[in-house]
């Protein structure tokens, strides 16, 4: 089996005096979708913004496509190829949709054909493309954060909660864009609550508690066995 494009060993961040991640060892395999799970203040998000390099591991190593990247800055990560939607979707209100994705393609103007092909995923960023960024709905807010992750193709993308909030008719349109990014082979680690979304679009998964990764395996595995849902989370999802 290759190199996983992405793995943790025993990292631990804090949180100004809080010891968050505790030791959290992970590995997200090459072209596979992985979900990050488990309840809530776990670390599921500290976990994404460390590897991102929003904040610094104090101990552990953080390996990203054969070089390790603790020490390097987010915008360093950034260009090495990692794409980040945060949970707060990290856009910028005042500016246009087109201003936003201008600023997320990172090698220069973005590519004529790959901004077709994105209105084609997400048809609303075409309507509102000279729009303020700031007057979109919450659905057409979270699809311009996943498309500007979009925009280039990276090497990994890091999605936090895509579908959190959504109208139902909203999240069928993400699931629908993130199964698009998978089959073009896309790596993927994503928080996601939603155990439906998480099933349908998870290859693999980690569960997390307290602080540390405590369960990972086939995402299959997980979504068929609710006493392992139980165990591991607290509560049997239905995979409905
Ligand atoms: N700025 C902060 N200051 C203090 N504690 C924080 C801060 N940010 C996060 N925490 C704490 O860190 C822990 C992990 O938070 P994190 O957001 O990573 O969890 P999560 O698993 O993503 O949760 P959720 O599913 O609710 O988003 C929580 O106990 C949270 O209260």
């Amino acid at each position: 089996m290759s190199e996983p494009i992405l793995s943790l060993e025993a990292v631990e961040t804090d949180i100004a005096q809080y010891h968050i991640l505790k030791g959290v060892s992970l590995s997200v395999p090459r072209g596979q979708v992985t979900m990050l799970l488990g309840r809530n203040g776990v670390g599921k998000t500290t976990t994404m913004r460390t590897i991102m390099g929003l904040l610094r591991n104090k101990a552990g190593q953080i390996r990203f496509d054969g070089a390790e990247i603790s020490g390097e800055l987010a915008s360093s990560r950034c260009r090495a190829g990692i794409g980040f939607v945060p949970e707060d979707m990290g856009i910028f209100s005042a500016l246009t949709v087109e201003e936003n994705m201008i600023l997320a393609a990172v090698s220069g103007a973005p590519d004529r054909a790959r901004l077709d092909w994105l209105f084609t995923v997400f048809p609303p960023l075409k309507t509102f493309w000279k729009a303020p960024a700031g007057t979109l709905s919450g659905g057409q807010k979270q699809m311009l954060s996943i498309a500007r992750a979009m925009i280039e193709d990276r090497k990994l993308y890091l999605i936090d909660e895509p579908t959190k909030g959504l109208a139902p008719a909203i999240v069928s349109t993400m699931v629908g864009a993130l199964r698009e990014l998978k089959r073009q082979g896309a790596s993927i680690l994503m928080v996601e609550q939603n155990f439906a979304v998480a099933r349908a679009l998870g290859d693999h998964c980690v569960v997390m508690d307290d602080g540390r990764a405590t369960w990972s395996g086939a995402m299959a595995d997980l979504a068929t066995d609710h006493a392992l849902q139980e165990r591991l989370m607290g509560l049997s999802m239905e995979a409905g």
